[in-house]
């Protein structure tokens, strides 16, 4: 299959359908690919048989970094002067002069103005050709069959002009006999290499091979007026021929002396297109696009590759030194990856990646969103930069590479997202991270809870944002809770161990929402719970509250807050009935009286039947959190506080001297009354402004220092 492309451009089938109505780019359509998926084993194994079968190329790539001391074998043959190439070549003869097909002529146009989104990858195709020839020259040579020039290292080499305004791409592969030049590129959208594909039945080899369609070589009438294709097939005894064309309808064959095995094109840029022949700017696509391909590539004397595409090799074979300075490249940093995922799969997709959790992450230094971290590639050449799509935007702080031969050609980077096959491989490759995360927690869970908290917020978008990964997620958060046996300086814990430590008769999780530690530790609401051993979450963060809600339930446990009805309930069940010291009558007396006076706030008052130590409680309330969160997201809105639910504890002293107060001096009752309403409204976060309750305060404090004063006088 042939992906190299996928982002850029269409097949030559949907191009030929459209040529007649194309209007402007053909950015939007896209592919429906129906190739054979290759085994993946078989790249590994193409690898491993790659290196220990080709010694110039074996001692490059051992190394992932060229160091100047110990440059490998065959860095030190593709670099230096003697290796700047130009052309040398020199036609003897007449040459021949053909005319491209007729349906070549009609295409090539198309081809040249809207096949590809950007110029630049014409470099990417002719690479990638180059690597297809050289894998074939390899193939034969594996084979045991003796090619010309057989001690010619396997190698790209490319040069850049700006004086002559050309580019040059050479490679040492199987090269083209007069025959094949006709044929392969005098016809587009015949493929040369999709016919020795065919013909290598289920060989391992295929899996390395890139081009299939035929039209990629084209790609480079986009920027040069004129192209040269100098080629001298491996066949043992082959002459050299020049192949040169205007891309105007035809092309003509000369036989040319001083052509070496394989293939030299030289493209004479068209002036829109003479950054091609800047050395700074080609050095940048061939790292962009192709700084993985499997054969050493040199720009004007200067190795260019040399980073190993570790993602092809198996786990075993890759040290941590390797994936950190791979970590290192990919993600443009520093630092040293805090995990490292190494993934290969053959069913039900063919993927090779390898993921990396980097240490920090720059949001929270207001430093703006992360842009998406993951590359997608086929056979090692890119197909998508930092592809949106392949993980969900809260994975953004994941940094790698993902591989997969399966994907389908599509247009453009735009489609790529909304591809089903992208979204299937998305699936496997976040339920990959996350079970090994998972995997990670219970391995070291110190160093997992250091990379939680830095990531956290990440965990929590994904878990409110993108439902399908709730579960998963949930079991990687950690929060802090009131169990005491946690270490002094982590108090985070899991939803699945705080399960493990409930009481048998616990069929809920229970949390608080609080600033924090000592205010929680303080709360009425979480005081029964203290009582009765009952361990609690304690949740700092505003956002917290809204991801337990989130969540529901863990497994079969709900998750409720303490401020809740339900938790009442739990905590009542089997409380010991308090001593009544008022009458049923007094009490039905009391709360009456209470919600006459305190009409505009209470709803329902009742008595309690927890054990707290204050005299009343809001009850059954609409979350703090939520309510602060509307009014963020409204700010216009008038977001009046409702009436409450407040429970009274009839035997509380204040409550009781309360009662006695209604009869003796009901004007300083109401006063009370309110103020006992209001501290509820503060303990349970929903009190919007203080400032109101002062006048109050002071009429209470007045009337205590004047009752204060008159017990002294008398
Ligand atoms: N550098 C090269 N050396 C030898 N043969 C080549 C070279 N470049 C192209 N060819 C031959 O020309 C054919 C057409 O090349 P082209 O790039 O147009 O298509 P492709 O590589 O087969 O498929 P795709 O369009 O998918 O890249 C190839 O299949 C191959 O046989």
């Amino acid at each position: 299959m042939m992906l190299r492309r996928a982002a850029s451009r269409l097949p030559i089938n949907q191009i030929v359908n459209q040529s007649s109505t194309t209007v402007g780019r053909l950015s939007t359509l896209s592919f429906i690919n129906s190739t054979t998926s290759t085994s993946s084993s078989s790249l590994t194994s193409y690898n491993n048989n790659f290196y220990t079968n080709n010694n110039n190329v074996r001692n490059y790539c051992q190394k992932n970094k060229v160091e100047d001391e110990d440059m490998p074998e065959a860095l030190s043959s593709i670099q230096g002067e003697d290796s700047i190439i130009e052309e040398t070549e020199k036609v003897v003869g007449v040459a021949d002069k053909h005319s491209f097909q007729t349906e070549t002529q009609k295409i090539l146009h198309i081809v040249a103005e809207s096949l590809y989104t950007e110029k630049e990858v014409f470099i990417r195709e002719l690479i990638s050709n180059a690597s297809d020839a050289i894998e074939k020259a390899r193939h034969l040579q594996l084979t045991s069959q003796k090619i010309m020039d057989g001690d010619l290292p396997f190698e790209i080499k490319i040069a850049t002009d700006d004086d002559k305004k050309t580019l040059i791409i050479q490679d040492t592969g199987v090269g083209m006999t007069k025959e094949e030049l006709i044929k392969n590129l005098g016809r587009i959208g015949y493929s040369g290499t999709g016919d020795f594909l065919k013909n290598l039945g289920d060989n391992p080899d295929k899996a390395s091979v890139i081009g299939q369609f035929g039209v990629g070589f084209y790609s480079c009438f986009m920027v040069g007026h004129t192209i040269k294709v100098y080629s001298r097939s491996a066949a043992v005894g082959s002459k050299g021929y020049l192949w040169e064309s205007d891309g105007a309808g035809s092309y003509s064959i000369s036989e040319a002396d001083g052509v070496q095995r394989g293939t030299k094109i030289i493209i004479h840029l068209k002036p829109n297109s003479y950054e091609f022949a800047k050395k700074a700017t080609v050095e940048a696509i061939i790292k962009k696009y192709s700084n993985f391909v499997g054969f050493p590539i040199a720009l004007n004397g200067q190795a260019v590759n040399t980073i190993k595409a570790l993602w092809t090799l198996n786990k075993s074979q890759v040290t941590d030194e390797e994936h950190k300075e791979f970590y290192q490249f990919i993600s443009k940093s520093y630092d040293t990856p805090n995990y490292k995922i190494h993934f290969a799969t053959d069913t039900p997709l063919t993927i090779r990646s390898i993921f990396y959790i980097p240490s920090q992450h720059v949001e929270k230094y207001g430093m703006g969103r992360m842009e998406p971290g993951v590359s997608l590639f086929s056979r090692k050449v890119l197909i998508q930069q930092k592809a949106k799509g392949l993980l969900p935007d809260w994975m953004r702080f994941v940094r790698g590479v993902v591989d997969s031969e399966d994907i389908p050609l599509n247009v453009s980077r735009e489609h790529l997202q909304d591809n089903g096959l992208i979204q299937r491989i998305s699936q496997v490759l976040v339920k990959r991270i996350l079970k090994t995360l998972d995997d990670e927690s219970k391995r070291d869970p110190a160093k997992f809870n250091v990379f939680m908290n830095e990531f956290a917020g990440f965990f929590k978008e994904g878990l409110i944002t993108d439902f399908k990964w709730k579960d998963d997620i949930s079991r990687l958060l950690r929060f802090e809770s009131s169990h005491e046996d946690l270490e002094a300086d982590n108090k985070n814990t899991s939803l699945e161990e705080y399960t493990k430590r409930m009481k048998p008769d616990q069929n809920q999780i229970f949390y608080i929402t609080v600033p924090s530690r000592e205010v929680a530790l303080s709360s009425p609401y979480y005081e029964p719970f203290k009582n009765k051993g009952v361990e609690v979450f304690f949740l700092y963060n505003t956002l917290d509250d809204f991801v337990f809600s989130n969540i529901g339930h863990f497994g079969d446990k709900k998750i409720v807050s303490v401020e809740s009805k339900e938790a009442e309930e739990f905590i009542s069940k089997d409380q010991e009935k308090l001593k009544d010291t008022l009458s049923q009558s007094e009490v039905s007396d009391f709360l009456k009286w209470i919600t006459d006076v305190c009409g505009d706030k209470v709803s329902m008052a009742k008595a309690t039947t927890r054990n707290t130590s204050t005299p009343a409680l809001i009850v059954d309330h609409e979350s703090a959190t939520f309510r602060r969160m509307m009014k963020m997201m409204d700010p216009s809105k008038q977001h009046d506080i409702p009436k409450q639910q407040v429970e009274f504890n009839m035997n509380h002293s204040i409550v009781l001297k309360l009662h006695a107060q209604r009869q003796i001096n009901p004007a300083i009752a109401k006063l009370v009354a309110e103020q006992i309403v209001d501290n509820a409204l503060v303990t349970a976060g929903l009190y919007e402004d203080s400032r109101t309750m002062v006048p109050r305060l002071n009429s209470i404090l007045d009337n205590l220092l004047t009752q204060s004063q008159q017990h002294v006088n008398k």
